[in-house]
Formats: C-alpha cells, sequence, structure tokens
C-alpha cells in the first residue's frame, strides 16, 4: 500500500482579486486568496477522503501562511515543502463582465520555486503513491521547473506511478510552440491527460469538435484516458472505458479561477477508484460547486458529490 493516492509539485500563489464592477488601475481593495492550480487538485482530493501530499518551495511570512493554513486545514500534506526566503507568487485577477474579458496579471517573478531542481524534493517520500499530478503550469515557468517536471514524470514512470498531466496552457507563461516541446515527450508516460479542446488547437495542432480533438489526442499519443472540456459546449471523455460526451449545464458565477482544477480533482477521484467515465461526473459536479464561492480552492464535503446535476450523457 502506497503511502498516497495522489502528490504533486507546483507553484504557492496568492489571488488578489479586483471587486465586480470595478478596474485594476483603480480599485481600492482586492480580496485575498490562496491559490495553485497543483494544491487546488490535492486540497479537492484531500476533501474526498484521499492522501495527497503537495511539495513547493515556499517563502516564509504572513502571505506564504496563509497559503498553508488553506491547503493544511483541508488534509494536504504539506511536509515536502522546503521554505526560504523571498517571495510569495501573486496573481492579480478582474473578473471581468460583459464586454470585458476576466484578466489576469502574474506577478510571479524572482521567486525560490523557479529555481528549483530535481534535488531539492525527496522524491522517495513523495513518489510513494498511487498517481503523480502535473500540470503545464508549473513546467512553463522556467527551464528549471519544465526540467523538474520532465524529470519526476519520467521517474514516476520508472517506479510503476501512474502520471496524470493537465495541459492548463496559459499564453502569459510561454508560447504554444515552447509548451508542445516541453510537454509532448512526456506524453509517453502519461496514464491521464487533461486538455481543453482549445489548448489540443493551440499547442498541439489539431482541428475540430471535441471529441475529434479528444480521440486526436489518444491516438496520437496512446494515452489510456483523456478528459477534456470546451467551456461553452461540453466535457469529453475518450480512452480505454469507451467515449462519451457530457452536457454542462449553465451556472451562476460567484468566483471562476479553480473550476477546471475542480473538474480534474472530481474525474482523477473516479480515475482513483478504477472509473474516469463516473469521474468526469463528479468533476462536472465540483466544477459546478467551484463556481459558487470564493477561492481558487473548492471547498465541498464528500456528500456534496452527489448533488444533483443535469449534466446528462448526450451520447
Ligand atoms: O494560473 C496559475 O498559475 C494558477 O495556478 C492559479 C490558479 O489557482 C489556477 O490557474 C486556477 O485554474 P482553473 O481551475 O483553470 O481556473
Amino acid at each position: 500500500m502506497t503511502t498516497y493516492d495522489l502528490t504533486t509539485l507546483g507553484e504557492a500563489q496568492i489571488r488578489l482579486t479586483v471587486p465586480r464592477g470595478d478596474r485594476l488601475a483603480t480599485c481600492r481593495e482586492l480580496r485575498l486568496t490562496p491559490a495553485g492550480s497543483e494544491a487546488n487538485v490535492a486540497g479537492l482530493l484531500a476533501q474526498l477522503d484521499r492522501r495527497t501530499a503537495f511539495a513547493s518551495v515556499i517563502p516564509h511570512g504572513d502571505l506564504a501562511q496563509r497559503f498553508i493554513d488553506e491547503y493544511r486545514a483541508v488534509g494536504v500534506d504539506l511536509s515536502y515543502c522546503v521554505r526560504c526566503e523571498g517571495r510569495m507568487a501573486l496573481y492579480f485577477m478582474e473578473p471581468g463582465d460583459p464586454p470585458l474579458p476576466a484578466k489576469v496579471v502574474y506577478d510571479r517573478l524572482y521567486t525560490r520555486f523557479r529555481e528549483i531542481r530535481p534535488e531539492t524534493f525527496d522524491w522517495d517520500g513523495l513518489l510513494d503513491t498511487r498517481v503523480l499530478f502535473v500540470t503545464g503550469i508549473t513546467a512553463a515557468l522556467t527551464d528549471n521547473t519544465g526540467d523538474t517536471v520532465a524529470w519526476a514524470v519520467r521517474e514516476a514512470a520508472r517506479r510503476g506511478v501512474k502520471v496524470a498531466l493537465d495541459v492548463n496552457y496559459r499564453s502569459l507563461l510561454w508560447t504554444a510552440d515552447k509548451a508542445r516541446s516541453v510537454l509532448e515527450p512526456l506524453l509517453e508516460h502519461v496514464a491521464i491527460l487533461f486538455c481543453s479542446r482549445p489548448d489540443g488547437i493551440k499547442v498541439f495542432g489539431l482541428e475540430g469538435d471535441g471529441p475529434a480533438v479528444n480521440a486526436a489526442l489518444r491516438g496520437r499519443y496512446g494515452l489510456d484516458h483523456v478528459v477534456s472540456t470546451d467551456a461553452i459546449h461540453g466535457c469529453y471523455y475518450c480512452g480505454i472505458e469507451g467515449e462519451r460526451v457530457y452536457g454542462i449545464e449553465p451556472v451562476r458565477v460567484t468566483d471562476r479561477p479553480g473550476a477546471g482544477d475542480a473538474l480534474v480533482g472530481g474525474a482523477l477521484h473516479g480515475y482513483l477508484n478504477g472509473n474516469v467515465m463516473e469521474g468526469v461526473n463528479y468533476g462536472l459536479r465540483t466544477s459546478k460547486l467551484a463556481l459558487t464561492h470564493y477561492g481558487d480552492l473548492t471547498h465541498l464535503t464528500p456528500s456534496e458529490l452527489e448533488i444533483p446535476t443535469t449534466a446528462d450523457i448526450l451520447r
């Protein structure tokens, strides 16, 4: 029996959000919430009674403490985090209201996390897990973070640990060409891939509707499971369990960031149960829950996985 169900590494961040109806350039107050894609997935799974750990390099100080308190409170093991002097990564967000799109401004240069190397972390501990989860966000930051993600993926595969990868393409962090050149060589080691349709088109040069992009990813890279979303039309599964299209129902959005990570967390809960198709149903529920409250981390109880949804299977 492994110590963990899922371990992951990523940058610890704080989000500073502009109140609705205001602009970053003029607002006088900001809402402060902890953030980080990988931590969000670990945090969601911890609330579903999964054993998870998140590794990072985190500075001392109050902002970092806010991050630590948030994810530790839901049960994520943060003992692999290395503490250092330095600054906390931040991101600012204007939620946007039509016709203004949401806007993100990163303030995450010069963090010590950007200097990580494989030797920074205790991999005997971190790879005592069923799944290693990584994202394109961490791979994008610097050559060091990209190399460390690549090393971790290969080492996990060598040790028989399943690898889950979320492409999570961020155009503010790298070009699509660079993303492809870094992520593509990792795909042979990946068991379950999360890639939105727009990312499949931009990063991997694919074409077609959601199911077509999904099937092309699976076919081209020989993946066991591919889960993708198209924020407007639906969510798609393609893999050894078959193929499925899931409808997405509109919900009132209180706060959008973290909904993608919630979908990934729910789907991985299913993967850990041996049923990704059912996991995507969980993911649709958890991402819906994510939209109802502030913060990148979705707060939920296991019973809320059963909340009614009309995200019926269409095909
Ligand atoms: O951008 C980054 O570097 C982050 O990690 C910050 C956020 O916590 C996630 O990006 C949220 O991601 P979504 O669930 O896709 O909204």
